[in-house]
């Protein structure tokens, strides 16, 4: 059996949480949050909702290395990286802020930030409100919520929170059991990944799979990792899905603006 290496990076997080907690009380960051609160609401799932004709959404994700591959990017340039995704047409944008396995770099969120007016998901692995405070307070659209590391109740008044503060959930599920549990929850954006953070097995046939168990009329779809190609793209389009969140095909394309057009024009 391979190591579960969500559980590792929920442990070192916790260390990490516990260490900025020390530095920067939660009421510092539920301040500025409060104040922001409301000012981007609902930004990120407006951005996903295409109409049916249209292109697909593509959530761009500015990503430097993840655990499986390492460091892909150490000479990511957050700034050049964000305007080639807004030339070649990204609906959203998603930044990794965690830092000891994604390799993210502490200003790279604000950086994102002050460089675009796109939404912003925040893609952390993030289970206290502490976590949701913060995101607001740099200006996300979007955080991300990961359903194999939250118990119901953490889930829910997760998400509460994020609708109280005018950020959208991107709940993410891998399996059915998850799909029922985010639904249940409250979950308005359901992500599902195809990529098991168990084992890093890749397969888009997990969306095509499981798509058809989201009323795409009530909840909008986002199809996550491992889209290599505009037949990706094509494939899990026919399950009904709204968006795709693709990072290292882009991060690795010596011209993301190309890469990210070819799978806009792919449908
Ligand atoms: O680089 P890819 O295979 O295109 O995947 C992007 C994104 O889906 C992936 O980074 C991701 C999906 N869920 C996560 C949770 C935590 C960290 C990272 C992720």
């Amino acid at each position: 059996m391979r190591e579960d290496i969500l559980r590792k990076i929920v442990a070192v997080k916790a260390e990490r949480l516990r260490e900025e907690k020390s530095r920067i009380p939660e009421r510092h960051w539920r301040e500025l949050a409060e104040k922001k609160a409301g000012g981007r609401s609902g930004n990120f799932s407006a951005a996903l909702r295409a109409d049916p004709q249209g292109s697909p959404r593509i959530i761009a994700e500015v990503k430097r290395g993840s655990p499986s591959k390492g460091l892909m990017r150490p000479d990511l340039d957050v700034v050049k990286t964000v305007s080639a995704y807004e030339a070649g047409g990204a609906a959203a944008l998603s930044v990794l802020t965690e830092r000891d396995f994604f390799h993210a770099r502490d200003d790279d969120f604000s950086t994102a930030r002050s460089s675009t007016d796109l939404p912003l998901l925040r893609k952390d692995f993030m289970w206290d409100p502490y976590q949701i405070y913060q995101s607001v307070a740099w200006g996300a659209d979007a955080v991300l919520l990961i359903v194999r590391i939250l118990s119901d109740d953490q889930l829910k008044d997760l998400i509460d929170l994020c609708r109280e503060l005018g950020v959208d959930a991107l709940v993410e599920t891998h399996d059915e059991e998850e799909i029922e549990r985010a639904v249940n929850s409250g979950a308005y954006v359901v992500g599902i990944n195809n990529r098991d953070l168990k084992t890093f097995e890749v397969s888009v046939e997990t969306t095509v799979r499981l798509a058809g168990l989201v009323d795409k009329k009530r909840h909008l779809v986002v199809c996550e990792s491992g889209i290599k190609s505009p037949d990706d793209i094509r494939r899990v389009r026919d399950a009904g899905v709204h968006a795709f969140l693709v990072g290292e095909y882009l991060v690795r394309s010596g011209d993301p603006v190309s890469a990210l057009r070819a799978l806009l024009v792919s449908s």
